[in-house]
């Protein structure tokens, strides 16, 4: 039977069926740079659950960050509206939550249609930009300033936006934004600002606007934390026959989130998630952050090489499966949670987060988690092995046999179109990295000619850059030493076999 296509005309007028309460007559009072999973499936999700509640009156705006985005098209296409579907296991028992959101109003494409974007920025109702363009956004780039056109980044984005804002509006009261970066890099907003008044000053923009940013602009370092899946590709027909219709941006992931906002201003009674029961804190990040990078994020980039080269697909399977799982589980156990000076504080959490990485409906594919994994091992578990040098006076083994797993994963087996592909483990994959990254490991890897002294001198070569690590990693002791034992014993007896050993 041919399903309806999701869009505003046809839920309303099945709205008493679907539970759909129209909010289109409501005012515009968000900037969103971006319009990916995360964002639907998390802060717009939070936008509609206040706006059921009459507790916010607004919508939102997404505006897509990069050229090549295929997200706008298809929001505009169903009146900016989508699905989410939430499932997990809470105490024991199966949630699921499905909801039509509706808290956008529509998507821009900023290199089409930047006239409407400066509209937008102009517009006094809007009080808040909220971003999520992943750690490769939040980064400085060097470009000319053209007020009739969209900027290539993001902070240059944002930056022309407030300056337009500020010739309309700057001498008008409120005129600032409260400006709330989602990205999981420490201190985002504050970061955001540095990026922002940088780009202000190669562009010369004037003392005065340098002046209103500091004074009338807020912005909030935040954490975020929720696993969107996003669209379920290979299970969607089982999705749309419980939903009844076809929705092209049907947003996956799990019940649990927690958002962190520390904010200089106090926001709670303008955007009151605490009022609806939502798990949002007003509050210093640290102690937060610490337990989900290192015992949330620091797990899953653990898994993602190791895993992905022993051919499983998902962090469930990973978990699961007998030699992987106990590899996860001992290097969680005995090198992460060690680190902590509350053990047992670590340990409850380890115990929320291994609940909700075996979540059945979740499938999480390791090889989006090992998008830009370089980075991420840098962030996310180098911090741990250095705190665990430091407490234990060895090296945790476990993860340095991950890092050891991340060389042999970016070993290129060819370069094709730009793009750098599999290694000889599973010909079948694209790293996805930076091309920088990429480039360092390839050139590396061009040494290699079956020898130990061939590998010695690829990792001496990656670890030595501190364009990537900011330092010279071979100076940790044993380090060097033990990535090139792993490496030389997983490429001579496989990943699996190599795994067991340990
Ligand atoms: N999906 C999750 O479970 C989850 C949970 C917490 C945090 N996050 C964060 O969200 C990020 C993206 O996750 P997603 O699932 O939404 O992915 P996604 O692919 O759906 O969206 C990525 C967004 O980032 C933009 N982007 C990518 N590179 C950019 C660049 N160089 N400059 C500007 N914009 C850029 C894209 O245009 C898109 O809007 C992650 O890196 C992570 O930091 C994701
Ligand atoms: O989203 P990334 O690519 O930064 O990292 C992959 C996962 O670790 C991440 O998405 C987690 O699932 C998320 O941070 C949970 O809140």
């Amino acid at each position: 039977m041919k399903m309806n296509q999701l869009n505003r005309e046809w839920i309303e007028k099945y709205q008493n069926k679907h539970n759909f309460k129209s909010s289109v007559h409501l005012e515009e009072k968000i900037l969103q740079i971006g319009e990916g999973n995360f964002l639907r499936g998390f802060l717009d999700w939070m936008i509609f659950k206040l706006n059921q509640q009459g507790k916010f009156e607004g919508k939102v705006v997404a505006v897509q960050p990069t050229k090549h985005g295929k997200v706008v098209p298809k929001l505009n296409q169903q009146d900016g509206l989508y699905t989410t579907v939430l499932r997990g296991i809470d105490d024991g028992e199966k949630v699921e939550k499905i909801e039509i959101i509706d808290s956008i109003s529509r998507g821009l494409n900023p290199y089409e249609q930047w006239d409407e974007v400066l509209k937008v920025a102009e517009s006094p109702m809007i009080q808040f930009v909220f971003s999520n363009t992943t750690e490769s956004g939040l980064t400085y780039k060097e470009e000319v300033y053209d007020p009739s056109q969209s900027p290539d980044s993001f902070p240059g984005k944002l930056t022309a936006l407030l300056y337009h804002r500020f010739n309309k509006l700057g001498m008008e009261k409120n005129s600032g934004w409260i400006i709330i970066p989602c990205e999981l890099v420490d201190f985002n907003g504050q970061l955001l600002k540095e990026l922002v008044l940088k780009t202000a000053e190669s562009w010369n923009l004037s003392d005065q606007f340098l002046q209103w940013i500091e004074t009338e602009n807020i912005f909030c370092n935040t954490l975020v934390d929720r696993i969107v899946t996003g669209y379920p590709k290979d299970q969607i027909e089982e999705y749309e026959e419980k939903i009844g219709y076809v929705d092209i941006l049907l947003t996956t992931g799990e019940p649990y989130h927690l958002f962190v906002i520390d904010s200089p201003k106090d926001m709670r009674n303008i955007l009151p998630f605490h009022e609806i029961g939502l798990n949002v804190h007003w509050d210093e990040i640290k102690p937060y952050r610490d337990l989900k990078v290192k015992l949330l994020n620091g797990p899953h980039t653990l898994m993602a090489a190791v895993g992905f080269l022993c051919g499983i697909e998902t962090v469930k399977e990973a978990m699961e499966d007998e030699i992987v799982g106990s590899f996860i589980q001992n290097s969680i156990n005995e090198e992460m949670v060690p680190t902590f000076d509350d053990v047992k504080k670590a340990t409850n959490y380890v115990n929320s987060v291994t609940e909700r990485f075996i979540n059945p409906f979740n499938k999480h594919l390791l090889k989006d988690i090992a998008l830009n994994t370089v980075f991420k091992f840098k962030t996310r578990l180098m911090p741990t092995i250095k705190l665990y040098e430091g407490k234990f006076h060895h090296l945790p083994k476990y993860i340095v046999f991950s890092f050891a797993a991340l060389f042999v994963y970016c070993k290129p087996y060819k370069q094709e179109n730009n793009e750098f592909i599999g290694s000889n483990f599973s010909k079948d994959y694209v790293i996805k990295d930076k091309v920088e990254v990429l480039e360092l490991f390839s050139k590396a890897w061009s040494h290699y000619d079956g020898s130990i002294q061939s590998i010695q001198k690829l990792t001496t070569e990656v670890l030595s850059d501190r364009s990537i690590w900011d330092e010279d990693l071979n100076e940790i002791t044993d380090l060097n030493h033990m990535i090139v034992t792993y490496i030389n014993d997983i490429l001579g007896h496989g990943m699996k076999a190599s795994l067991s050993r340990i």
